[in-house]
């Protein structure tokens, strides 16, 4: 059977890495996180790679990488939060994958800020309300979807298996 490839997508920090790691297992179907494989490739952290050549090497391999496995049958991809940025991406992902949206509201979101700083070097030398300015900005980018997911309330593990129940995938 044909199995179309799933793309997540969303804020950094929605979930976007979890559920797709449960929803491979749970589904048996192969996983992929973007900034997993570019990390991987490159031997280095993301954090690392924005700060030595700066975020748009990154980007253009967030591209190369996304135009790769968005064709690759039954992959569930996790995105970054930032891929929709690129129009290139976003007309690739909606036209060979089900792009599916994973949402979290501001004061949930915010709980996890601390959390999330580390590694997410976008995030950093911000002020929490710039952060909030941005986390508006992109809700734009994630209006391209097929199918959205509110998380608020919800663990990861609900929230793949409601993906899993809404969609039938099982
Ligand atoms: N539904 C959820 N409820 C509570 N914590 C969550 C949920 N989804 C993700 N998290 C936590 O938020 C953090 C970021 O998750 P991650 O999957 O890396 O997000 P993303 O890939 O979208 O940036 C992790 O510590 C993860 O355990
Ligand atoms: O939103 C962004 O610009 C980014 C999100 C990150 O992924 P997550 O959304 O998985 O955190 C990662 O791709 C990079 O740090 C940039
Ligand atoms: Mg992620």
């Amino acid at each position: 059977m044909m199995e179309q490839p799933i793309a997540l997508i969303g804020f950094m920090g929605v979930g976007k890495t979890t559920v797709g790691s449960l929803l491979s297992e749970k589904l048996s179907r192969p996983f992929i996180d973007v900034d997993k494989e570019i990390e991987r490739h490159h031997g280095m952290k993301i954090r690392d790679m924005f700060a030595t050549y700066g975020e748009s090497m990154f980007r253009e391999e967030e591209k190369k990488f996304i135009t790769h496995y968005a064709k690759q049958e039954g992959t569930i991809l996790s995105l970054g939060g930032g891929a929709f940025l690129q129009e290139d991406i976003k007309t690739i992902c909606m036209e060979e994958c089900l792009v599916l949206f994973l949402d979290i509201s501001w004061e949930n979101w915010r709980e996890r800020l601390d959390e999330l700083m580390e590694d997410r070097p976008v995030l950093r030398n911000k002020t929490v309300e710039e952060i909030r300015e941005l986390f508006e900005e992109r809700k734009s980018l994630y209006q391209a979807h097929h199918k959205k997911f509110m998380t608020d309330g919800w663990s990861e593990e609900e929230v793949a298996d409601h993906i899993i129940e809404s969609l039938q995938l099982k």
